[in-house]
C-alpha cells in the first residue's frame, strides 16, 4: 500500500486508518486532524498534523482520502488544490458532496476524485462501501480505491454517480436504523413489565445475533423471517402489525426518501 494523505481522523475516518494499518499502510501516511486525541490510538504509525497548512511541502500521496464533514469542504478542499498536480486520486466519503462539486473546489476538472459512502461497521471490519469513479480516474487508481475501501468490509461500485445519494439513505445511514430498532425493542419489552436492564440485554443479543445469523446463513432475509414465524404463533401477530403496508413498508419508504433528499441537499 503506497502512503496516503487522510483529511479528517473522526469516526469514520478512523475506522478506516484503523483497517489500512492492518493491510501494511506505510508511516509515511500523513493523517491531518484538528483534534489530537481522535489520533493518540494511531500515534508513531502516521504522521499526524493537525491543520492542512502543516503537511509537508514535498509531500504527494497516491490517495487523498477526505472524511471531514460535508459542511467543512468549501474549506478544507482548496486548500488541498496544489496536491492535483501531482494527480492523485481524491476519494472522499462525504455525504452528498458530488464529483463535479469537489473539483471545483479542488480548482477544475483536472481532480480526479472518486465519491464513496462506507458504513460504520467498517470499525469491525464489516463495513459496506458503494463507490462511484468520476472523470480521469484511471483504472490503476480505482483498483488502490477499492483496495482501501475493501480494507474495512465489502464494496460494490456503481456507474450512476446519482445512485450515491440512495447509497447514503440505506447503507451510510443503516446502522443507526438498526441501533433504533435496538432501543425500541428494548423500551416496548419494559412497556410489557420487563426490567430495563434485562430488556436491553434481550434487545442487543437479538439484534447482533440475527445480523450474524444473516451474514452467516445461505439463506434470504425473508426465508430467516419465516423460519421464526410459526402459523397461528406469536410472531406472527407482531409482523401483522409491523408488515402492515402503513407501518414498517411505508415509514422506511418515508425515511429512505428523507435521507436520500438531505444528500442532495448536502451537494449545495
Ligand atoms: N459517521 C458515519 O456513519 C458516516 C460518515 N460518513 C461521512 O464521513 C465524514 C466524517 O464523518 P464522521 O467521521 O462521522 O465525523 P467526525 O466529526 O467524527 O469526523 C470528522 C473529523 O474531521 C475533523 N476535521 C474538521 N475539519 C478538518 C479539516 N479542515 N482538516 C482535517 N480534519 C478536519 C474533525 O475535527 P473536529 O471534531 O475537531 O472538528 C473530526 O475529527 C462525513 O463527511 C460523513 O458524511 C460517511 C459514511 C458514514
Ligand atoms: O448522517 C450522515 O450524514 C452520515 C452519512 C451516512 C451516515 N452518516
Amino acid at each position: 500500500m503506497p502512503p496516503l494523505l487522510l483529511i479528517g481522523c473522526g469516526k469514520m475516518g478512523g475506522a478506516m486508518l484503523a483497517g489500512w494499518l492492518e493491510q501494511g499502510l506505510p508511516p509515511e501516511t500523513v493523517v491531518v486532524e484538528p483534534y489530537a486525541e481522535a489520533v493518540s490510538a494511531f500515534a508513531g504509525r502516521v504522521r499526524h498534523v493537525a491543520s492542512i497548512a502543516e503537511i509537508p511541502a514535498d509531500f504527494a500521496p497516491a490517495a487523498v482520502i477526505l472524511a471531514t464533514k460535508p459542511q467543512e469542504a468549501p474549506n478544507a478542499l482548496p486548500q488541498l488544490a496544489r496536491f492535483v498536480a501531482s494527480a492523485p486520486v481524491f476519494v472522499s466519503i462525504m455525504a452528498g458532496k458530488t464529483v463535479a462539486g469537489m473539483q471545483a473546489l479542488l480548482g477544475g476538472e483536472a481532480a480526479r476524485v472518486v465519491r464513496a459512502m462506507p458504513n460504520t461497521p467498517a470499525a469491525v471490519r464489516q463495513g459496506f462501501t458503494v463507490g462511484f469513479a468520476g472523470p480521469g480516474v484511471t483504472a490503476g487508481q480505482k483498483a488502490l480505491a477499492d483496495q482501501l475501501l475493501r480494507a474495512v468490509g465489502d464494496a460494490a461500485w456503481v456507474d450512476d454517480e446519482a445512485l450515491i445519494d440512495p447509497v447514503t439513505a440505506v447503507s451510510g445511514g443503516g446502522p443507526a436504523y438498526v441501533f433504533l430498532l435496538v432501543e425500541v425493542m428494548a423500551a416496548a419489552g419494559v412497556a410489557q413489565g420487563l426490567p430495563a436492564d434485562l430488556a436491553m440485554r434481550m434487545a442487543r443479543a437479538t439484534v447482533a445475533g440475527s445480523g450474524a445469523l444473516l451474514a452467516a446463513s445461505p439463506q434470504d432475509a425473508a426465508t430467516l423471517r419465516k423460519n421464526v414465524t410459526s402459523p397461528k404463533g406469536t410472531t406472527e401477530r407482531a409482523l401483522a402489525v409491523l408488515m402492515d403496508e402503513a407501518a414498517w413498508p411505508d415509514i422506511m419508504k418515508k425515511a429512505i426518501a428523507a435521507a436520500t433528499a438531505r444528500s442532495r441537499e448536502l451537494a449545495g
